[in-house]
């Protein structure tokens, strides 16, 4: 069944991973005359139970009901959508019912067309979930049933997800963001959140970004660009450059959201005027005393679609199918999730949707999903698919674990930790004032020096008063301390803003060198062209040559952005290092010189932390354009060995021609910036070296865990080049000039490269 579903459309692709086919759906109970409108509420329990004694498997088996054994960390719920004034006017009815609280009756509308060959058919089916509401349910009654609970849950530290599932036009968006007037789940979440926590003790940072086929956006800051997916050496995956913005208060919750949601990819369908193109995931992330405690993710996923009921077409359909894919491999991670198999294989890698959610799905998360439906009668089949899916999304079982720092924040968590402590301690002393001959012990020895302080080798002019009163000496150092805090920030900041710059710069010179020896070649062949072919390919030209120039206007602005960055990083180091001077010298005692060497090892773990993910964005990059480029090969080797075999007809020789020549030149351009541009470190891991912070050689010393980083780049280097080894093209005599407009490229320039004359390819 699966290999069918491949081939068929997307949609039923979808259809086919998520639920039984309609072909094999259970055959009809023996008596199910259920009269719609007057009986879908007069099911009962009793009902329920008869059918299962009576063995029918329309419903769901006793055991899948009782498999909830992790009830708690899975809540599926599901939401009707009431009929609009379109399905009205279609004369469509309802056909799906909430009998009570977590029950909901489907009826096919086929029951009532006299087809004799579907009368035994099954034309009523019951599904229960944990929760199910009513056309007319409100947020507030959606809210206080299935996501409030998770409140407390998130701040006594725990992960916690919700995700609106269902079909396009089904509700998604209305429930999860709602409107200015009658705002939805991520702010009455978000809003319940802010009522249960103490401002003080605890800190709420939303983020919000959109998959957009396959592409990741951070929607509170478009201009970042796309934005890459990334898991650490524990599986935890990540979004560097992913923007955090600080919510102080509920009307500031409400601006933001409004302001990401209308940065979302929006279309109008068939199906929906306004129907979300993309995946929306807002995070919440909860500190508390600085210290990340726990996270919520909002998620309100494109719906999945029928190109037929959205008459999509062109760009549309692509969306479509690529909405499609995402939720399949979705439907595919719930399956083997739910498959109640232990030693079960997930495979969470076939798109970003499911990478994102890893965690929340398998992982260390409480779920929430909310399906879906519209009561039409005209939606019957997408009602079903979602009513199975998320009947199938129930048997998810999972561990959860209560969140403890990853490794990369233990140093800073421990440092909180060492600065709680001597807070604690200094508070303590202060009330003794038995400490009074310490600090004027100190104080004697700065006017010894003439004001000026001498520690660990630096000398500095004293623009402290230590007075002999202790309060004041301790909030000294504590605020010397926020000094450095706040400077960190600042510099970690800088050092993100220079890792997107290398990531785009890296992007945008990988496209230029393409372009550019796409440029060459064709000065060098034009000679041999015949005119007419000329003539033709001169737009094309032109436009790349248009293209060549703004990606060096980017590169150069980038190379400044480059500049002004690491000089204010370079400043920021010097501003750090003589704080750090004057927290040693206003340190009393071994325990504040352990919390002043924590805070400077939480810098240095920062920056390298950042420098190595931004070698592993580029290192990733670079992989995805080699992924695509042994695509690219191996279509052109099935071509050329079709065109070897021979026993072809003209037409097919000539087409297969094309694209074999088409190929030749598109793996050959794919691959020019791949053998240019390595090996890949970072702009951040430069500067590291160049201050000494890292070894500059290519081997670094094995310290600091940064070797195994090295090791892995060093790995991938080599893999790339056995890649490239095993790359031996098949040579074919080339024929004249063809113009394949229609070959799909992924490069405007692509339709110039089919112009050019055969180049050979054969690669070292
Ligand atoms: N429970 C409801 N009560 C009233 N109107 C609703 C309800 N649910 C959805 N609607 C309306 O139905 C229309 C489609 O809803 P919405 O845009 O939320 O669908 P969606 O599932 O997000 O679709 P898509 O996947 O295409 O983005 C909207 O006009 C919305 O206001």
């Amino acid at each position: 069944m699966s290999s069918l579903s491949l081939r068929l459309s997307p949609a039923f692709a979808f259809f086919f991973a998520l639920t039984d086919s309609p072909l094999t759906r259970p055959t009809a109970p023996k008596q199910c005359a259920v009269e719609i409108r007057k009986e879908a509420r007069l099911l009962t329990i009793s009902d329920y139970d008869i059918y299962h004694r009576e063995g029918v498997n329309s419903f769901p088996p006793r055991s899948t009901q009782l498999a909830l054994e992790n009830k708690l960390d899975k809540q599926v719920a599901v939401r009707l959508r009431p009929l609009n004034e379109q399905e009205k006017a279609r004369r469509a009815f309802q056909c799906v019912y909430s009998l009570d609280s977590q029950r909901v009756l489907l009826v096919d509308p086929e029951k009532f067309e006299n087809n004799v060959l579907r009368q035994n058919r099954q034309h009523e089916r019951q599904f229960s979930y944990d929760a199910a509401f009513a056309p007319n349910a409100s947020h507030a009654k959606v809210h206080a049933a299935t996501t409030a609970p998770l409140i407390d849950f998130v701040v006594s530290g725990f992960n916690a997800t919700v995700f609106a599932y269902g079909a396009t036009g089904a509700g998604k968006t209305y429930t999860m963001i709602g409107t200015k007037e009658n705002p939805g789940l991520m702010t009455l979440l978000t809003k319940s959140l802010y009522e249960k926590i103490n401002p003080d003790e605890y800190t709420v940072y939303l983020s919000y970004l959109e998959v957009y086929n396959e592409v990741i956006r951070d929607l509170l800051n478009p201009s970042a660009g796309f934005l890459e997916l990334l898991e650490d050496d524990k599986g935890n995956v990540q979004v560097p450059g992913l923007s955090r913005v600080k919510a102080p208060n509920t009307s500031k919750i409400m601006q933001i959201l409004q302001e990401g949601n209308s940065r979302r990819t929006q279309e109008a369908t068939a199906a929906n005027k306004s129907s979300s193109r993309s995946h929306a995931l807002l995070q919440v992330t909860l500190y508390k005393n600085a210290v990340q405690h726990g996270k919520l993710f909002l998620i309100d996923l494109a719906g999945s679609e029928r190109a037929s009921q959205t008459l999509n077409k062109g760009k549309r359909l692509k969306e479509g199918a690529a909405i499609n894919r995402s939720l399949l491999a979705l439907g595919n991670v719930i399956n083997s999730l739910s498959s109640g198999n232990k030693g079960r294989y997930v495979n969470y890698r076939d798109s970003k949707l499911t990478r994102l959610l890893k965690d929340s799905l398998g992982g260390n998360s409480k779920t929430c999903m909310i399906a879906h439906v519209t009561s039409s009668s005209t939606n019957y089949e997408e009602t079903y698919n979602t009513l199975v899916y998320a009947n199938r999304a129930k048997n998810i079982t999972t561990r959860i674990v209560r969140n403890r720092p990853a490794s990369a924040d233990q140093v800073y968590s421990e440092a909180m930790r060492e600065m709680q402590r001597e807070n604690q301690r200094r508070a303590t002393l202060t009330q003794t004032s038995s400490s009074h001959q310490i600090h004027d012990k100190s104080l004697g020895e700065n006017k010894a020096n003439g004001g000026a302080f001498s520690k660990g080798g630096i000398v500095f002019n004293s623009q402290i008063r230590i007075k002999s009163n202790p309060k004041k000496f301790s909030s000294l150092f504590n605020s010397l301390k926020e000094q450095y805090l706040t400077i960190i920030e600042k510099q970690n900041k800088l050092r993100e803003r220079l890792l997107k710059a290398n990531h785009e710069a890296y992007d945008v010179e990988m496209s230029r060198t393409s372009k550019m020896a796409i440029l060459n070649a064709w000065e060098k062949h034009k000679q041999s062209v015949i005119e007419s072919d000329v003539k033709k390919s001169s737009e094309s030209v032109e436009r790349l040559k248009a293209e060549v120039a703004e990606l060096e206007s980017r590169l150069s602005q980038l190379t400044e952005t480059r500049r002004k960055v690491e000089k204010a990083i370079r400043k920021g180091v010097e501003t750090t290092r003589s704080v750090e001077g004057r927290l040693r010298v206003a340190a009393k005692d071994a325990e504040q010189n352990e919390v002043v060497d924590l805070l400077v090892k939480m810098a240095t773990s920062d920056a390298e932390k950042i420098a190595i993910t931004s070698d592993s964005v580029l290192q990733n990059l670079r992989m995805r354009k080699q992924e695509s480029s042994l695509l690219k090969v191996m279509r052109y080797e099935l071509v050329a060995d079709k065109l070897i075999d021979g026993n072809l007809n003209e037409d097919d020789r000539e087409r297969l021609q094309q694209e074999y020549r088409v190929l030749k030149n598109q793996v050959h351009y794919h691959m020019i910036p791949l053998k240019q541009t390595e090996p890949v470190v970072s702009w951040n891991t430069q500067l590291l070296q160049r201050s000494g912070v890292l070894p500059s050689a290519n081997k670094p010393k094995s310290e600091n865990g940064l070797d195994r980083t090295y090791a892995a780049t060093d790995m991938q280097l080599l893999q790339t080049r056995t890649k490239r080894e095993v790359l031996r093209l098949p040579a074919i005599a080339a024929k004249s000039l063809v113009d394949s407009s229609e070959t799909q490229s992924d490069s405007g320039s692509e339709t110039l490269t089919t112009r050019l004359p055969a180049i050979n390819v054969t690669s070292r």
